[in-house]
């Protein structure tokens, strides 16, 4: 694709490339200039609602696929998503703003849940169930959900979708994807890429527009078996209202707020090296990432101090540019939020230890400093509201009790880390901590294999690993008398 200001047709139904029915349009704008990089189609419920009787017509011979043949798409899809890996993540870092190596990273991980569940699926076992009843056979049968409606955020535009397509395809579920609407273009690319490995017409279709008229659309239509979301508590909370109506499933991956706690007896370059690695990566808008930092109080001056040392050499900019490390936020919307949480924080008697300012140097994007604050208080709203930007509190503790309270003492309950040499004080945490994904001495515990998914107001179900492609299932119980 070029990016080259041109119109770009972003709705696939039922096998076709074609403009939402209103004839409307909008723009992508590049976060980190300030540029329209592409216009595209800017749909509403009319078009979703094609979209679905599309997947619902699609969806018998799919499901009678068997797994095998369903898996072939999936490891093409792969393969050529691998091949395009450089352009792909050229395009991601165009419209989202993410260091070029960390889209490049993006792409792979992206790639990679189709690999999994390219061979997952072939792994889909049913259950035979001793009876007590002699003249019984008792059976259960998984099943394809039916039509699956997805919606995915900007912060990983290719990873979050391939993480909902992967299992979904590979359980025998038509899907209706609608992507952010920051970041259209790299959903189009995923969609042209199953186009490529021939897909059958309308297994997976494409909206592009209106979330509220869209999102309506798919509460309310009967035939969505499914909504499978990634985004704020928020929206998800208005899904389960708005779902209640039809009864839908819905697989819910929110907020997060997460916790790093360093102990005094940890590896402290490590831990320096991961809470930055956690924090700054995409700017600090990933879900999982650290969002408020405990360190023990013997430890807190080393720790801070070495931080900073690691943290003046980063570089803001532009993607694109390869010596890069810390891009834009996605809008002017998300700037102003990291900026109200700092100043909440300094007018509540937090210190800058580093930044502090909206970034301008020769940019006209939405950039903010990587900042480092101590003297952090409970009352700060940093330490209690999800941040999405580069902003790094540091409070301190005495006690292991002290410190899991603190950080268990929140709404949500996504992912959170803790840095410790001491293999009993790892364990005895991990089990006290309310998250559904803890990091022992690390921060990226995303990957296809394994079970990613929040508690709380965090979130319901799983992503990823065995446990993700049961979202997509029926589980069918069978009971059958048998003639002797
Ligand atoms: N868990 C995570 O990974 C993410 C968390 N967030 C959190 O949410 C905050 C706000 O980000 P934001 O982008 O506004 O997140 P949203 O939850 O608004 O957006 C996520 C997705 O939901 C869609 N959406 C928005 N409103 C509705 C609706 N009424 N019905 C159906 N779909 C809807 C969006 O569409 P559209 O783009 O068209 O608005 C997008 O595709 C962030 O600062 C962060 O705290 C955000 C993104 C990801
Ligand atoms: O922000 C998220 O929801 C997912 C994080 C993905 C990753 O760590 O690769």
């Amino acid at each position: 694709m070029q990016l080259d200001g041109q119109y770009e047709k972003s709705m696939y139904i039922n096998g076709l490339w074609c403009n939402a029915e209103s004839g409307n349009q909008e723009h992508v704008v590049n976060p980190a200039s300030l540029n329209k990089i592409k216009a595209f189609s800017y749909g509403d419920g009319a078009d979703a609602k094609k979209a679905v009787e599309a997947a619902k017509k699609a969806f018998t011979d799919w499901a009678n696929l068997s797994a095998r043949e369903r898996s072939k798409y999936l490891y093409s899809a792969y393969t050529l998503m691998m091949e395009k890996q450089e352009e792909l993540a050229r395009i991601l870092t165009t419209e989202q703003g993410k260091p070029l190596a960390e889209a490049r990273g993006e792409i792979a991980s992206a790639a990679s849940y189709l690999q999994w569940y390219a061979e997952e699926g072939n792994r889909v076992y049913g259950e035979i169930i001793p009876s007590s009843n002699k003249g019984k056979r008792l059976f259960v049968v998984p099943q394809p959900i039916g039509v699956v409606a997805a919606i995915t955020p900007w912060n990983f535009p290719s990873s979050m979708i391939t993480r909902k397509l992967g299992p979904a395809l590979a359980a025998g579920c038509t899907v209706v994807l609608k992507p952010a609407e920051q970041t259209p273009l790299s959903a189009i690319e995923i969609v042209k890429i199953f186009e490529e490995v021939r897909l059958p017409k309308g297994v997976l279709n494409l909206v592009t527009g209106d979330p509220t008229s869209i999102g309506q659309e798919f509460m309310s239509n009967p035939d969505v078996r499914l909504i499978t979301f990634t985004g704020s508590t928020e929206v998800g909370k208005l899904l389960m209202r708005g779902s209640a109506d039809t009864v839908k499933k819905l697989s819910l991956e929110l907020g997060g707020h997460a916790p790093i706690l360093v102990f005094d007896d940890s590896d402290l370059e490590q831990a320096v090296k991961m809470t930055i690695m956690s924090k700054f990566r995409n700017c600090g808008q990933t879900c999982i990432c650290a969002n408020r930092i405990y360190v023990q109080h013997s430890i807190q001056e080393e720790f801070t101090a070495k931080l900073m040392e690691q943290l003046e050499s980063m570089k803001i900019g532009e993607g694109l540019d390869e010596q890069v490390n810390i891009g834009p936020l996605i809008d002017e919307n998300a700037l102003l939020k990291v900026k109200h949480q700092y100043e909440d924080a300094i007018s509540k008697g937090a210190s800058t230890a580093l930044g502090g300012k909206v970034y301008k140097e020769k940019l006209n994007g939405y950039f903010f400093e990587p900042t480092v604050l101590t003297n952090v208080s409970n009352q700060m709203k940093v330490m209690n509201e999800e941040t999405f930007g580069p902003l790094l509190p540091i409070q301190t503790f005495e006690t292991e009790e002290e410190v899991i309270e603190l950080a268990n003492h929140d709404r949500y309950g996504l992912a959170a880390y803790l840095f410790t040499e001491n293999l009993n004080r790892a364990i005895r945490v991990m089990e006290k901590l309310e998250y559904g994904i803890v990091g022992i001495n690390d921060v990226f515990p995303a990957v296809a294999e394994a079970p990613f998914g929040g508690i709380k107001q965090s979130g319901q179900g799983k992503e990823g690993g065995r446990e993700g492609i049961m979202e997509y299932l029926e589980m069918k119980y069978v009971s059958m008398g048998l003639k002797r």
